[in-house]
């Protein structure tokens, strides 16, 4: 042995090679921590000090090969300014170009994920051998960052501008069918003879058969483009990046940058001119707010799998009630993921529209390629479409999605209850109506809560778990368990009215209808929004969640909240509602809608709207856009705050994932309450203090005001 560590090893195999083996103690993955990137240097030390070596193989000894940096340490580095980061960074520079300066050639066997670093690594050496199920790519973008350990330098000079741009800019991972055909890896074998292929070619390196050294002088030397080539291929890139990524996100363009500016000088000049890139990007709020929800999504990730294991049982038969909008989505979306699962409705008509759906999805994903035939056959054979009972005796967890109506909901409930064994966990979809409420009638309230999709169910990530003041922990785990299995992420909260997310969410409408009513335009509110960086403003929100079902949930809140939530003027809302245009469903809402080449609903202002606004609200004025975020804001955190305080939700964390999974809070600004953190409490209670004449959702906690004083925060 040449090196034992807790993170890798190094020893000696036949014919002079020596196997760098990264296997992290006590992880399940393999990432540059600290402890691994000081024992890469001193794994070098031993390699460059060794007599006889000829050639070095990198190998894994986990499923992964290495899943990138450990991104637990970026948080303190990050907070210690410039230094800080190019301290974080520089060890692992080092190490790479250490790698790939050696006198003898490496090769890499990339065998399961190499993202990040990890794919950096690879990139240092001088072959790279990839299993078939492996995947590589560089998602630094994704946390609001670049590559900086020398990717923005060495994947242009392997894959070329155009692709090592692309792959960057998008941070998207990369299958070995598509690293082999652009030429990132020399070859994909199957995982079984990974060691055996790479050891080979590490041989025919050795024995001359390969020039290696030849690749190391390209990868270490300018890219030779003309001018007019780099500024064709650096002026396109950077308008469809900076397009795509938009002005909240600037890492992609500043990875685009980094090779701009690096294309014509040798490896160690530009690995300085991505590190200012990196450093440059690490103190963005934009890289604060993504690298905060990494962590938070790894803690929420956490709490679920814990909650899974004390589930009795694993879910392996399922039902949904309801085979509208929301039971045909439960339904896809839990056969698609391997759960079988029965599709009650009681109108055949509503069964054909669940069925037609989930048919339409996996045809699409059939026509990508991304599905065969038969395994589209097979998903829907998953579901069981039925208008009885028959057959839910053994059913695991029922999830009830009929109309939100209290009266049919607890008519379906204690009939199902009566069809299902004793240990069944049934699950509501409702969207407002309280838990404890629904489980009146019930005889077995413990095994029974809330289950609450968004909309459409097979892309939105959040499920609210609701637990009721007489559900079990097990219901919990089970239904935590289900969620998981479907690929979601489920939080768990408290019972109220709305519960977490449309709590939240009828306050934001509320200084919507507040700010029409005052003489607002809806368009403008809703382009001030999505400046803002929300996926759509209020009005179109509205028109695609439907304004009947706004109105009705509306109702629910108020009757739940009177004292904040319940209004004395006509809402915007209602006189769309009163005018039937519902919104994206029925072509007419806040906006006119027509289908377009693709079928889509495209929508486009109309004066109709204007006009039957008009008799109930103030005379158009022009509105500060800070005063519309503000109003529109403030009733949203500050109901946030109150569920918290309140044990809605158990920390900011969850509150702050479940907004962005549930209703696309922009990522960028890391949820509400970092939002808060960053506005800082003392400003938020002097912001909200300038509407109180709005009424009692504008007014901050006494916790809020306490926080000011006090100089608190929530992260
Ligand atoms: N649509 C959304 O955006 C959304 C989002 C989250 C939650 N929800 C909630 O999900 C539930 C369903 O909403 P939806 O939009 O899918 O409604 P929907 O009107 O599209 O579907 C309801 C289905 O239930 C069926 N149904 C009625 N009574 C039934 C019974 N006794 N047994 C079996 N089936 C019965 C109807 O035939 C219909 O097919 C509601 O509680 C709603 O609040 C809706």
């Amino acid at each position: 042995m040449l090196f034992s560590g807790k993170a890798l090893t190094v020893q000696m195999l036949d014919n002079g090679i020596a196997e760098l083996n990264f296997d992290l103690k006590d992880e399940s993955v393999n990432k540059f921590n600290r402890l691994t990137v000081s024992e890469f240097s001193e794994a070098l030390d031993a390699i460059e000090a060794a007599d006889g070596v000829k050639g070095v193989l990198l190998t894994s000894g986990k499923d992964v090969f290495i899943v990138g940096a450990d991104i637990t340490e970026f948080g303190d580095a990050f907070s210690a300014g410039a230094e800080g980061v190019a301290d974080l960074m520089n060890k692992n520079n080092e190490n790479i170009n250490r790698l790939e300066d050696l006198p003898v050639p490496s090769v890499v066997a990339i065998n399961g994920y190499a993202l990040g670093g990890g794919f950096e690594v690879c990139l240092g050496c001088d072959y790279r051998v990839m299993g078939e199920k492996a995947k590589v790519g560089l998602p630094e973008v994704k946390l609001g960052l670049i590559p900086g350990w020398g990717g923005t330098v060495r994947l242009p000079r392997i894959v070329g501008v155009d692709v090592a741009a692309e792959w960057i800019a998008a941070g998207k991972e990369q299958k070995a069918d598509s690293a082999l055909t652009n030429h990132a890896v020399d070859a994909v074998v199957p995982n079984d003879n990974l060691k055996d292929a790479a050891l080979s070619l590490l041989q025919r390196a050795i024995d001359g058969e390969l020039d290696y050294k030849a690749r190391r002088d390209i990868k270490k030397s300018p890219i030779p483009l003309n001018d007019t080539e780099a500024l064709m291929a650096f002026f396109t890139t950077k308008a469809f990046v900076g397009a795509q990524a938009g002005k909240h996100y600037p890492s992609p363009i500043a990875a685009v940058t980094s090779m701009e500016q690096g294309y014509k000088v040798g490896r160690d000049e530009a690995l300085k001119i991505e590190q200012q890139q990196f450093i440059e990007c690490a103190q963005t709020d934009t890289a604060k707010s993504l690298v905060g929800l990494f962590l938070n999504d790894q803690k929420i990730g956490k709490v679920a799998k814990s909650w899974e294991k004390k589930a009795d049982k694993k879910i392996e038969r399922a039902a949904v009630l309801g085979a509208g909008i929301m039971g045909g989505g439960i339904a896809y979306q839990s056969a698609y993921k391997g759960t079988p699962i029965k599709m009650k409705d009681i109108d055949q008509k509503g069964i054909d529209l669940g069925l037609k759906e989930a048919n339409k999805l996996l045809a699409k994903l059939v026509n990508r390629g991304r599905m065969t035939p038969e395994k589209m056959g097979e998903t829907l054979n998953r579901i069981d479409p039925t208008l009885s009972y028959e057959g839910f005796g053994d059913i695991d967890v029922v999830v009830e999605a009929v109309v939100e109506n209290k009266k049919v909901k607890h008519s379906v409930l204690t009939e199902v209850e009566d069809k299902v064994s004793e240990d069944t966990i049934i699950a509501s979809n409702t969207s407002t109506i309280s838990i404890d409420t629904l489980a009146e009638p019930l005889k077995r309230p413990e095994n029974f809560l809330g289950m609450h999709f968004f909309n459409p169910v097979h892309k939105m990530p959040l499920v609210e778990v609701i637990r009721g003041e007489k559900t079990s922990d097990n219901a919990v785990a089970r239904v935590v368990a289900y969620a998981n299995k479907m690929g979601k992420k489920p939080i768990v909260v408290r019972d109220c009215p709305g519960f977490l997310v449309n709590r939240v969410l009828f306050p934001y409408f509320a200084g919507f209808s507040m700010l029409v009513r005052d003489g607002a335009d809806f368009q403008e509110v809703d382009k001030v929004m999505e400046r803002w960086g929300w996926p759509m403003g209020p009005a179109y929100l509205m028109d695609v969640v439907g304004i009947d079902t706004g109105v009705h949930a509306e109702k629910v809140m108020a009757e739940g909240f009177p004292e904040r939530m319940g209004k004395s003027f006509k809402a915007a809302s209602d006189v769309m509602y009163e005018a039937e245009r519902y919104g994206q469903k029925n072509g007419k809402g806040f906006y006119n809608y027509e289908e377009d080449k693709k079928g889509r609903p495209k929508k486009a202002a109309t004066e109709e709207a204007y006009e039957l606004l008009k008799p109930h609200v103030a005379e158009r004025r022009e509105f500060e856009k800070d005063e519309i975020i503000e109003r529109m804001m403030v009733p949203m955190a500050t109901e946030l705050a109150r569920c918290l305080e309140e044990g809605i939700v158990d920390s900011p964390a969850e509150a702050d994932m479940a907004l962005v999974y549930g209703i696309g809070f922009p990522p960028f600004r890391g949820g509400i309450f970092a939002w808060l953190d960053k506005v800082g409490m003392d400003q938020f209670v002097k912001m909200a203090d300038k509407y109180a004449e709005l009424g009692e959702l504008y007014k901050p906690t006494e916790q809020m005001r306490k926080m000011a004083a006090e100089g608190k925060t929530y992260y």
